[in-house]
């Protein structure tokens, strides 16, 4: 139904459009039947596929003097699963253009640009490129000590530069002549762009100690303060809060309509397009472009698109004449594999209703973890447990704080709020923790009387823990098997404790996995290779046989963990390791630290799946059984306690049902405030409302928020209710 009404005849623009140029104008960039490629093609090399075969793109520049302003400004948005790269990178003049004069940039050859800085007549000035592949404050020139607890280290070092200096381009060691205070010498627009992008209070910092959103946030500021004609951005909102993707979004669009850069985005095809995009191009599989245009026709045709993709849960919805069309191209684009059912779920996610689900919070067993009055600082600066609490009737500094086996919380705060190092006090990662008053499994770190403290070994023994840090410091040099080994071990790099039972817990989630990791998975794989006549162990005792049986199917199945490593893998797909690897030993504790940014849809629920129920499938192809081989891990256990942040209400789980939200870093303008609480039940964060509750101000928070009180007893432990401020929003 929602279809027939929402579906306007306008769709039939998309079949007309073609990259138009208006004759007062002179594009930026225009590709006229443009082929890539990687290396120089020869006829004798099979791994240098053509890019984008005939590709046209055009981007307008200016209207010549005098011209009639006819042709508003073009804010592109490319979309896709992998290939959005490789275009942003051809934009930028990369790549080997066939034939090469079919891509030019006739706007940097005008005396406009000769007049304003014959420097941008060189594509490499003119087109800046932002991609975030490497995470964390590395990316940016900060230090990266051996050991992941060094990012919260004070220490300076000569190279550790500041956010001013970073900004100001003063990172030369030996500055030419005149670059002494940096080589940027627009201060207007330097004090400009700090404000803009909230910068001003992380001045003094250096870069090594930013937070993952706050590099972010300095690198395109960063990039702007270049001044380039073109400014391409690779996935620009990933991992920021959903207050700073407004307001970064709103500063884009403002720079964008003045072309002071143009902008060209890269978004994963789930990703919201900013409300200001005009045009969108959508690249398939094979760097194949299967959309390009004027928004409203691609959201028709996308309209379409999610016809076909929910057309077994319609029924016999059917479409209106007028659209087979669109719908033809659909399926040939998915019977050429150009287009497949992930990429197409992705791309019309957002048309999916949430379901209402009836959800109670465990009350929880016996407290995992207990703070009393956290405080963080460097130097005079708190940066976490910087209010009071209302705690026993009594008001206490810092933050109060318990986590009992069962539950599942999320931990909400904007860039810089301190969530991860909230987390790294329970992990210990960071070197204050020992001082604090933090209780781990009703044990302090330090030696109390009569109670010996908790080492270590013992804590990352019993924590599961995914992170990006983690991630930025993994040796890549590891298989996938011995990334996941890791977690039975002391190191990244010292020998596990293994024993049949942990391997088989090992290979039980590589196979749920395979479908994601395995280049080569088929279905019928599993189906067909699962049987034990193949495999005489004729010598054994009964009792290994059957084990080692299993352990063998087993194997074999998941062999592929063996050949491919961690480094061999796609960013999204090591991702995916990290969080195999936080779960895989059933730790007392499990904490995801943004574990699911930069995942598909599909990837991610695949993931939450697993959370949730294991490796229960959803739907099972009916001829394949897990015959010899029992299901080893069915969800998080009740004994278990999942600790999880992320600025992307998809990728929380509806089972998490308590919330912490942790205030803005001082000097923000309307901040929040701290708070924690429960969610109402049938709803979840992946609700608009609730999300939005979460993230609202203070004034707007207790409007929507309700006080948890003793009469509520039953969805809460009476001590933790009486003890703490709940809202339960
Ligand atoms: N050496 C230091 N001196 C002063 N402030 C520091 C130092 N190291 C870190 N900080 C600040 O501590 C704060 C907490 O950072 P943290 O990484 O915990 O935030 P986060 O909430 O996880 O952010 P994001 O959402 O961006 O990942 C940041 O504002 C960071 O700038």
């Amino acid at each position: 139904m929602l279809l027939r009404t929402k579906l306007r005849p306008r769709a039939f623009r998309l079949a007309a459009y073609r990259p138009t140029r208006f004759n007062s104008e002179i594009p930026f960039l225009r590709i006229q039947d443009g082929t890539f490629y990687k290396k120089y093609p020869t006829a004798e090399d099979p791994s240098n596929p053509p890019l984008f075969p005939n590709l046209n793109f055009t981007l307008p520049g200016i209207h010549i003097d005098g011209a009639v302003k006819a042709a508003p400004p073009q804010h592109w948005a490319i979309i896709g699963p992998s290939g959005r790269t490789d275009l942003l990178h051809i934009l930028r003049g990369q790549h080997i253009c066939i034939p090469p004069n079919a891509r030019s940039y006739p706007y940097l050859l005008t005396d406009e640009i000769a007049d304003k800085d014959p420097r941008l007549r060189v594509v490499e000035n003119a087109v800046q490129y932002v991609g975030f592949s490497g995470e964390g404050s590395g990316a940016i020139g900060g230090t990266r000590g051996a050991y992941l607890s060094a990012r919260y280290e004070s220490y300076r070092e000569e190279t550790d530069w500041t956010v001013l200096q970073y900004l100001r381009g003063q990172t030369s060691l030996n500055p030419m002549e005149g670059d002494e205070q940096g080589t940027l010498h627009d201060e207007n627009l330097l004090q400009q762009t700090i404000s803009g992008f909230d910068l001003r209070n992380i001045l003094d910092l250096p870069v090594s100690s930013l937070s993952n959103g706050q590099t972010r946030r300095a690198r395109i500021a960063k990039a702007v303060l270049s001044k380039p004609e073109l400014l391409l951005l690779d996935e620009p909102f990933m991992g920021l809060d959903p207050v700073a993707v407004k307001k970064i979004s709103g500063i884009l669009h403002e720079l964008a309509k003045r072309h002071a850069p143009r902008l060209v985005m890269a978004l994963r095809p789930q990703d919201k397009v900013p409300d200001w995009i005009t045009h969108i191009m959508v690249v398939g599989n094979s760097n194949k472009v299967l959309l390009q245009g004027p928004r409203a026709a691609i959201d028709d045709t996308l309209n379409v698109w999610s016809y076909v993709a929910n057309k077994s849960k319609r029924g016999g919805d059917s479409l209106p004449e007028q659209q087979t069309q669109i719908l033809k191209k659909c399926e040939a684009d998915l019977k050429a594999g150009v287009l497949d059912a992930e990429l197409l779920g992705d791309l019309v996610a957002h048309t999916n209703p949430i379901k209402s689900l009836e959800v109670y919070a465990s009350l929880g067993g016996e407290p995992v973890i207990d703070m009393e009055g956290v405080r963080v600082q460097y130097g005079d600066k708190v940066i976490l447990g910087d209010w009071q609490q209302k705690v026993k009737d009594e008001r206490k500094d810092g933050l109060h704080w318990r986590v009992r086996r069962g539950q599942r919380w999320a931990i909400l705060g904007p860039n810089g709020s301190g969530k991860t190092t909230l987390l790294s006090m329970i992990t210990s990662d960071h070197p204050q923790a020992y001082g604090q008053p933090v209780k781990l499994f009703g044990r302090s770190r330090l030696p109390e009387p009569g109670k010996p403290g908790i080492s270590i070994f013992e804590l990352q023994s019993r924590i599961g823990h995914s992170s990006p840090e983690i991630h930025a410091f993994f040796p890549r040099q590891l298989s996938i098997r011995q990334a996941l080994e890791t977690a039975f071990a002391e190191t990244f790099l010292s020998k596990p404790k293994l024993n049949i039972e942990r391997d088989l817990d090992i290979s039980a989630i590589l196979q749920y996995f395979g479908p994601l990791l395995d280049p080569n998975y088929t279905p019928s794989k599993v189906a067909n290779n699962i049987s034990t006549a193949r495999l005489p162990l004729p010598s054994l005792t009964k009792q290994t046989h059957v084990k080692l049986d299993k352990y063998a199917l087993l194997d074999h199945i998941v062999g592929y963990a063996d050949e491919i490593l961690f480094g061999e893998l796609t960013t999204a797909q090591q991702r995916i390791v990290l969080f195999m690897r936080a779960l895989v030993a059933k730790p007392d504790i499990v904490i995801l630290d943004e574990a699911f940014s930069g995942l598909s849809a599909a990837q991610r629920n695949r993931c939450l799946h697993f959370l949730d129920k294991g490796e229960r499938a959803k739907v099972r192809a009916s001829n394949v059984t897990r015959m010899e081989v029992d299901l080893r891990f069915s969800g998080l256990t009740e004994d278990q306690a999942l600790i999880m942040t992320s600025h992307v209400a998809e990728e929380i789980p509806d089972s998490v049902r308590y919330y912490m939200r942790l205030p803005s870093p001082a000097g923000t303008p309307n901040p929040l405030d701290f708070r924690f609480g429960i969610l109402q039940s049938k709803t979840s964060l992946r609700h608009p409302q609730t999300w939005e509750a979460a993230w609202s101000p203070p004034d707007a928070f207790v409007e929507h928020a309700r006080r948890t009180w003793r009469r509520k007893q039953h969805t809460l432990p009476v001590q933790d209710i009486s003890e703490f401020e709940w809202w339960s929003i």
